[in-house]
């Protein structure tokens, strides 16, 4: 089965033909990272694996839950980071994995700290604590290396694999050099 495909995609923006004849096709367990230079169209491209963006040809097909990661951590700065991570995981009926999600970016002592006062770096752990928590099977990250340490990014590329040692499937749109062994590139 495949969690996501995209078919002969192509995207324009602002009028500006950016990119088409993108395939991509992920089973199972299979990441793939979107490259290229500043500009090129990797957000468009994640944006139009979610659904927010129409591409302008082709076809895009998911299986399957989407957990989307932007530059936007998308918490509530007032909100403590547990609540506002847990009013995401709660939408998805996983208010449990909160606690768990917390851990595995390093955060799990951060749970009644306002989300405004977090850092940059933890602000983006932060981010991904809440894809973690949606327990969805489709993660689209983009650029989710911003802003961390070199620990952090380690951190990161441990839990994409484990999320796909887990079934789960990652389209990653990074400038960073990120480490997803066997991972597919897309380079744009
Ligand atoms: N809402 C919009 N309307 C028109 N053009 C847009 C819009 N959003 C982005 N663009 C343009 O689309 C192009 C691709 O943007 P996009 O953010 O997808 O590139 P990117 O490869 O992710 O860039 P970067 O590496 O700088 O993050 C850019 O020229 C950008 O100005």
């Amino acid at each position: 089965m495949t969690a996501l495909r995209l078919e002969g995609v192509a995207c324009v923006r602002g009028g500006r033909d950016l990119f088409a004849g993108v395939d991509v096709a992920l089973s199972a367990g299979e990441a793939a990272v979107v490259t290229g230079p500043n500009g090129v169209g990797k957000s468009s491209l994640i944006r139009i694996a979610a659904g927010l963006l129409a591409p302008s040809e082709g076809r895009v097909a998911r299986e399957g839950r989407i957990a989307l990661m932007t530059e936007h951590a998308a918490l509530d700065g007032e909100r403590p980071l547990a609540a506002a991570i847990g009013w995401w995981a709660g939408l998805d009926g996983r208010g449990d994995a909160v606690a768990g999600a917390l851990d595995a970016v390093g955060l799990g002592s951060a749970g009644d700290v306002p989300v405004r006062w977090l850092s940059t770096g933890q602000r983006k752990r932060a981010a991904l604590a809440r894809v973690i928590a949606s327990c969805a099977d489709i993660w689209l990250l983009d650029e989710p290396a911003n802003g961390l340490d070199t620990a952090s990014v380690a951190v990161l590329e441990g839990i994409v694999a484990r999320h796909r040692t887990g079934g789960g499937v990652a389209l990653v749109a990074t400038h960073l050099p990120i480490d997803l062994p066997g991972a597919v590139e897309v380079a744009l």
